[in-house]
């Protein structure tokens, strides 16, 4: 998929949200998209998912099937999650029922297959925004920030689910305000700052540094980090000798 040229307001008057994106993902590329919070990730990711237009430019080589899995799933409509998904499947050419059932065990929904959408709660309707965009394989599997509402089982999961559709030749954009991105190692990065996208170059090498803070100041302290653009690998609890 291409962003030739792209640019992208919302409203004839409106400043762009986006100018000039010239980016390519290859197939079976990831690409972690990241910045400022209102910096346009969520307009990236849609434009390339074909939700939203390009104003001038365009987007090319987009594959036949694809993925869009939005920031927040819709979920204020009349159906039950396996209705919903039935239907989606449908819409795709496929019956659905045994994948629907082997994704909501994979995820942890079965309980919640017959419940209305609007009853659902966030994390759970995420899920069902997470199996739609899966249940035919997808050439292109957009993820907008999808660590967000999940729960942590199910987080823990979407690496996994990234590996299958690139291990197929599919591509994956996902958007990361969280700093998540040492979930896709091999990933490349974009970041969207000031209107503009830039592919950041790959670090040819990496060094881990340990640091030790008293238990109370951990948040803080993995949040200013971060928020400075480092990557947390792991905090783990040290027990003090005696
Ligand atoms: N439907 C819309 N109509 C008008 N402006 C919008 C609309 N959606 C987003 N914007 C504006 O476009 C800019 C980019 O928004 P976008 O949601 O793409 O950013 P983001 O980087 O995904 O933000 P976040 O990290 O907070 O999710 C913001 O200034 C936002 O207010």
């Amino acid at each position: 998929m291409r962003f030739q040229d792209v640019w992208f307001r919302y409203g004839r008057r409106a400043p762009w949200t986006l100018r000039g994106v010239d980016l390519t993902l290859q197939p079976g590329e990831t690409a972690v998209v990241a910045g400022p919070n209102g910096s346009g990730k969520s307009t990236l990711l849609q434009l390339a998912a074909g939700v939203l237009r390009p104003g001038r430019g365009a987007v090319t080589d987009r594959p036949a099937v694809i993925g869009w899995v939005p920031e927040r799933f819709p979920a204020d409509q009349p159906f039950t999650a396996r209705t919903h998904l039935k239907h989606m499947a449908a819409i795709r050419g496929r019956d659905g029922t045994a994948d629907i059932e082997r994704w909501a065990r994979r995820l942890h929904f079965e309980n919640f297959l017959d419940v209305r959408l609007s009853r659902l709660s966030k994390g759970s309707a995420q899920k069902v925004g997470l199996v739609q965009a899966l249940l035919a394989p997808p050439g292109l599997l957009v993820l907008d920030e999808p660590w967000e509402g999940l729960d942590a089982q199910t987080r823990e999961q979407v690496p996994a689910i990234v590996a299958e559709v690139v291990a197929r030749g599919g591509s994956v954009l996902v958007s990361d305000h969280l700093g998540e991105v040492a979930r896709l190692p091999g990933a490349s990065r974009w970041h969207v700052r000031d209107g503009e996208v830039h592919a950041a170059e790959r670090p040819a090498s990496k060094k881990v540094i340990e640091l030790a803070v008293d238990a109370a100041d951990a948040p803080d302290a993995v949040s200013r980090l971060r928020s400075a653009g480092f990557e947390i690998l792991t905090v783990r609890d040290e027990v003090p000798q005696p």
